[in-house]
């Protein structure tokens, strides 16, 4: 018996992100959007909990990947397992294609897929709240890993609801070969922004220029809070939000915390051909859907 559940990477079309709260946790203003790179978590019966991850592709590094209980995929089954009152067992696979510590959510993807199949395996109709619930508590990106789509976000993230959206956009995605940890990155803004605004900046500008269609629009909308600590950290990436526009793309972001650099393109040849101008780079498409069940032989 096993499950498989495909969860999408996410990238941030605008990071407002406001002084940190007592907690810890910057409060955010965000719109994320799901994009079509994918990482699959299959959950097969099993008498213990087990996770293995796979490369989906020889471009694919695992490494730096927890194989234990540290694995996002498996805390999923124990916090799902806990909810239920019982411990769950299963052999989790997770093949992956989202890069790791790329600003992609690649972890909280895989969190958000584990907490679909076991759901779906072990056949526990957890309430669609109550799994919104557990993916907050597991990382602030998980919510949205569930949900999919294009959404804003608010809180630290965690709290999301869906926002309207003419696409698809095309987005050429360079991932860079060694990741950035986040919260190095948020610590480093708010040296950078030592009197920073409590509120976040709002994300009108992205709201409307995704109702328009016109990726024009969209790419004078486009805002990252944590890109200036990103390339302050990594000035690598300041020359190549550079070259990516020289290649004609209407416009380069950092990817949420980086350093992961995303191009806006006006359609899908565009984005072909500018990545093609660029070492490494992928073509991807959004919004797409939230984690979903691809194979069920439960
Ligand atoms: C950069 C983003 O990917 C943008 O969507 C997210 O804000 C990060 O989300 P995430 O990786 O799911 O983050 P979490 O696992 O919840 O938190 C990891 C660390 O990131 C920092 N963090 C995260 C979210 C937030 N609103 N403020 C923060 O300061 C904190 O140092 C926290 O300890
Ligand atoms: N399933 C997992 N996939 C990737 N990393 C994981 C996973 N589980 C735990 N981790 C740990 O989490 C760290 C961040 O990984 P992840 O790929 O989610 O980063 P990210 O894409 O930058 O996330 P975000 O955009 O949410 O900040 C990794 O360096 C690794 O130590």
């Amino acid at each position: 018996m096993s499950v498989t559940v495909r969860a999408a990477a996410k990238i941030n079309l605008h990071l407002g992100v406001g002084a940190p709260r007592d907690d810890g946790f910057h409060p955010l203003c965000t719109v994320y959007q799901a994009i079509s790179l994918y990482d699959d978590v299959t959950a097969t019966a099993d008498d213990v909990l087990g996770v293995r991850t796979t490369a989906a592709s020889p471009r694919v590094e695992v490494v730096g990947v927890p194989d234990g209980p540290d694995h996002l995929a498996h805390r999923a089954a124990v916090a799902l397992g806990r909810h239920h009152g019982r411990d769950l067992t299963a052999a989790l696979t997770v093949d992956k294609a989202i890069p790791v510590a790329g600003g992609l959510a690649g972890g909280s993807a895989d969190a958000a897929a584990a907490l679909v199949a076991l759901d779906r395996l072990h056949d526990l109709r957890t309430t669609d709240d109550d799994l919104l619930r557990l993916a907050a508590d597991l990382g602030s990106d998980v919510p949205f890993s569930l949900l999919g789509g294009t959404a804003l976000g608010t809180g630290r993230g965690e709290l999301v609801e869906p926002v309207a959206d003419t696409g698809p956009w095309w987005w050429v995605v360079v991932p860079a070969t060694a990741g950035l940890a986040t919260p190095g990155v948020y610590a480093h803004l708010d040296r950078l922004r030592p009197d920073a605004d409590p509120t976040p900046t709002p994300a009108d500008a992205v709201l409307a220029a995704l109702t328009t269609g016109e990726p024009a629009a969209l790419a004078r909308a486009l805002h990252n809070d944590l890109e200036a600590a990103a390339v302050d950290l990594r000035p690598e990436l300041g020359a190549l939000l550079d070259r990516g526009v020289a290649e004609g793309a209407l416009r380069g972001l950092v990817s949420g915390s980086g350093p992961t650099v995303l191009f806006l393109a006006e359609s899908a040849e565009h984005a072909r051909a500018v990545a093609g101008a660029l070492e490494g780079a992928l073509v991807a498409h959004g919004p797409v859907a939230g984690a979903h069940v691809v194979v069920d032989r439960a």
